[in-house]
């Protein structure tokens, strides 16, 4: 606990240091940093009369876990015409200083609602419809890497031979290749008039758009009924033009994006020592 205090002071430092070196009209107008999400100084608001700003760290863990602060930088230089996430002010490692959105985030009730799946899909399709960036998922490699941060004393024969299964299996052929979000829920979606925008595009990459539709549907928790209205809307809004072959390759990606869940869970357990981690892990535990 200490060392981590010490740790957001030096980072809240040193974030002083570049505004100042490279915003000399928010170091004249003034500025406050406050840390959100938790107190590691990871994400901090910049608050100043000249706007606000969002500053995301690129920590050793979170690289281990995915996330990726320079393909993060370049994927939402690569949607800033869509306005569908926030706009990039400065990549400088380890710092990415993006603008802060002003809007609302649905409650977990009104996110799984029809109105709030209407306009995500609109979203998500838009988003869908833009060139690869160039940056593909791997979900293999993934794999790999995470396999390499996970407790051993937690592994059992059968997790053993799911992992050799999930590493030799052959993954499914994109139906649609395309930039996909891949951590779409309630908190990283925000109502703003200029309609609902993404954040948090850390594990932002090249993959089949029905990888991302099954990561939404396994990620939230949803039932059959309310997958089958999500994917109508997704239809309906353009996404694809069958839904049963949509339906069929979603099916394919669930064991893929149970495996993702189940590592990612499992590494952060290790990172973090946070219980909410090994809980979430436990029910897709081999
Ligand atoms: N560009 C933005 N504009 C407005 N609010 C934002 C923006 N980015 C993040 N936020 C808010 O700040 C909070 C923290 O965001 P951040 O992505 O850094 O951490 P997190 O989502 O809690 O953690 P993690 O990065 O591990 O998913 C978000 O929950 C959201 O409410
Ligand atoms: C490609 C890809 N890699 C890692 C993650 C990180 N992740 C895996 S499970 C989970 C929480 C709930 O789904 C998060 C944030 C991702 N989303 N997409």
């Amino acid at each position: 606990m200490a060392q981590s205090r010490i740790n957001a002071e030096f980072l809240q430092s040193e974030l002083q240091q570049l505004i100042e070196k490279h915003y000399p009209a928010v170091k004249t107008a003034g500025f406050r940093l406050l840390p959100v999400a938790g107190l590691t100084g990871e994400s901090w608001k910049i608050c100043s009369p000249a706007g606000d700003l969002l500053a995301r760290h690129q920590s050793f863990d979170k690289r281990i876990a995915g996330a990726d602060r320079r393909r993060e930088s370049a994927i939402l230089r690569h949607v800033a015409r869509q306005k569908s996430g926030p706009c990039v002010r400065l990549y400088s490692p380890p710092w990415l200083i993006v603008d802060w959105i002003e809007g609302t985030p649905p409650t977990e009730q009104t996110f799984a609602m029809p109105a709030t799946q209407q306009a995500l899909s609109r979203t998500l399709v838009r988003l869908h419809q833009l060139p690869p960036s160039g940056y593909r998922l791997d979900l293999q490699h993934q794999f790999a890497r995470y396999w390499q941060h996970i407790d051993r004393r937690r592994l059992t024969p059968r997790w053993l031979r799911l992992h050799r299964k999930m590493m030799s299996q052959i993954q499914p052929a994109p139906l649609k290749l395309a930039l996909v979000h891949m951590d779409i829920h309630a908190g990283n979606v925000l109502h703003t008039p200029d309609g609902l925008r993404l954040i948090d595009w850390e594990y932002a990459a090249d993959a089949d758009v029905a990888l991302e539709l099954a990561a939404i549907v396994r990620g939230n928790g949803w039932s059959t009924p309310q997958q089958h209205v999500f994917l109508r809307e997704y239809i309906n809004a353009g996404g694809y033009q069958d839904i049963s072959l949509l339906q069929q390759q979603v099916n394919r990606w669930i064991p893929w994006v149970d495996y993702l869940m189940l590592m990612w869970f499992e590494v952060r357990w290790q990172q973090t020592g946070e219980h909410k981690y090994r809980e979430w892990a436990q029910p897709l535990r081999p």
